[in-house]
Order: structure tokens, then sequence, then C-alpha cells
């Protein structure tokens, strides 16, 4: 579980983000969406400790993260795996050998152990059978998929953050890697907070989705109460687009 509790940030003189609380729970897929400028990436950042808050606490299971010794934030920083937006892999070497950074990185594991572990997540993300291509002869979508398993190649990740991870994929190709980012999620436990103005994907995996509008948060709820809000910021987000509306004006056939 991550718990932000009344966190601000200013640059400047403008307030990005004004006193957000929220928890984001474990084994269960958080969402932070909201407009492009709100303040969504720089939540995440104070999350990950990117970002220094200027108010405000970030626990990661009761441990704070702002406050914690180098010792412990090394500690928290081992059981993070980010996926970030555009897969970021490096171009000149193979998806086994970019699922192996992070251990080559952060561990003193011997190279058989390493190996067994890259292939393991690979097959976990479906992908075994592309180990030796590099990212330029496999699909955005393989792509995404060798971010996830880099993402998870620590057996010590415990917090899975994901920055836009469908940004670049057809429609049919983000909801694989949603309902992947869902069953990992799921399957070892770990709390996962994706940031993303998708609509689709928040009405597929949104668990608990916290909205922000201008740096504050304005809606907190689920993918099955977001249609109910009264909170005008909020309907007019999910309302932007005309198939949204044209939903929203046809009755039900339930
Ligand atoms: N390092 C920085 N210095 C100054 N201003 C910043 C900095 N980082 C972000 N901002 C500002 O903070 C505001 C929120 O930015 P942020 O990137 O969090 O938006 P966002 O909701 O993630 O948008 P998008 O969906 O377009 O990525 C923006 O006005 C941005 O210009």
């Amino acid at each position: 579980m991550i718990e932000v509790k009344n966190v601000s940030k200013k640059f400047g003189d403008k307030d990005v983000l004004k006193n957000i609380s929220g928890v984001f729970k474990r084994g269960m897929t958080n969402m932070i969406i909201g407009a492009s400028g709100t303040g969504k990436s720089v939540l995440l950042k104070n999350i990950v400790g990117l970002v220094i808050p200027d108010e405000g606490k970030v626990l990661y299971d009761e441990r704070d993260f702002i406050k914690a010794s180098k010792e412990e934030k090394k500690d928290i920083r081992q059981e993070i795996g980010m996926l970030f937006q555009g897969s970021a892999l490096f171009d000149s070497k193979t998806v086994e050998e970019n699922v192996r950074f992070p251990l080559d990185m952060l561990t003193q594991m011997p190279l058989d152990a390493k190996m067994d572990r890259v292939h393991f997540c690979l097959k976990r993300v479906g992908l075994e059978n592309a180990a030796k291509k590099t990212p330029s002869e496999i699909s955005g979508g393989m792509k995404k998929r060798v971010g996830i398993a880099r993402a998870i190649a620590l057996e010590t990740t415990r917090y899975l953050f994901c920055d836009e991870p469908n940004s670049g994929l057809d429609p049919l190709t983000s909801i694989r890697i949603d309902n992947l980012i869902q069953e990992i999620t799921q399957e070892y436990d770990i709390t996962t907070i994706i940031v993303s103005h998708d609509m689709n994907s928040v009405m597929e995996i949104g668990e608990y989705i916290m909205f922000l509008h201008q740096g504050e948060k304005k809606w907190e709820g689920s993918n099955e109460t977001l249609f109910d809000s009264d909170v005008p910021e909020l309907n007019e987000f999910l309302f932007s687009n005309k198939l949204m509306r044209r939903f929203k004006n046809e009755p039900s056939s339930a």
C-alpha cells in the first residue's frame, strides 16, 4: 500500500499539486487520471522520489519515503518497478539484455540465476521466443511487454509504476497490456499506480481512480462509480469526446 498524505508542490509561484491525499492499495490497479498539465506526472514523481514535495508525506507500507535514510531509500527503490512512457528500452541491447539490466545494476546474482529470472519474466509476459531480438525487430505492444518484464525483473518488486502504458498502441493491444498489468498486480500482490488519460484503460482496469484537476484531487472512486459522480470537472473530462457523449445520451438497453 502507498499512502500520499497532504502532498503539495509548487514550481516557482505555480501551485502544481495542492494538498493531495489518497491510498493506493496492494493487489489493485490504481490510476491517476486527469487532463494534460493537471499534475499527474508530477504526483507520480513525488511518489517515486524524483521530486521532493514542499509539504506532505509519501508512505510505502508505513515507511516514510521522504524522511527515510539513504539505506532505507535504497531498500524501497529495490522494491520499485517502472514502466516508462514509450517503453524506454536500450536499442542496442537484446530483449533479454534489457530485462537483465536491473539485475545487473542492482544485484550480485550469479549469471545463471539472472538468466533464469529473465526467462521466467519473459515467459510471464508471453515473449519467451523474442529473447534474442532487438527492440527495432519487435512491435510496440511487444516493447511494452519487455518493459513490464523488466519492471518485475527484481524478485523484490512490490510496487509498479506505469506512466501512460498505452501511449502509441491500438485499442486492442492497449487492452491486452492493461489486462497483463492487472494480472501481474494480482498475481504478485503488487501495489500498482498507473498514470493515464486513456478512458478505455480507466474503464477496463481502474479499480481505484484518483481524478486530478488543476493540481487538486477532485474525485476518487472506481470504474464502477465513475459515471455516478456529480463533480462537474470530472464529467467534463469524461464526456469530452463525441463517443462518450453519445453513450451518456443513449438510454440503457439493460
Ligand atoms: N520541473 C518542472 N518545473 C516547472 N514546472 C513543471 C515541472 N514539471 C512539471 N511542471 C508543470 O507542472 C504542471 C503539471 O505537469 P504534469 O507533467 O504533471 O502534467 P500531466 O497531468 O502529467 O500532463 P500530461 O498528461 O500532458 O503528461 C504543468 O503545468 C507543467 O508545466
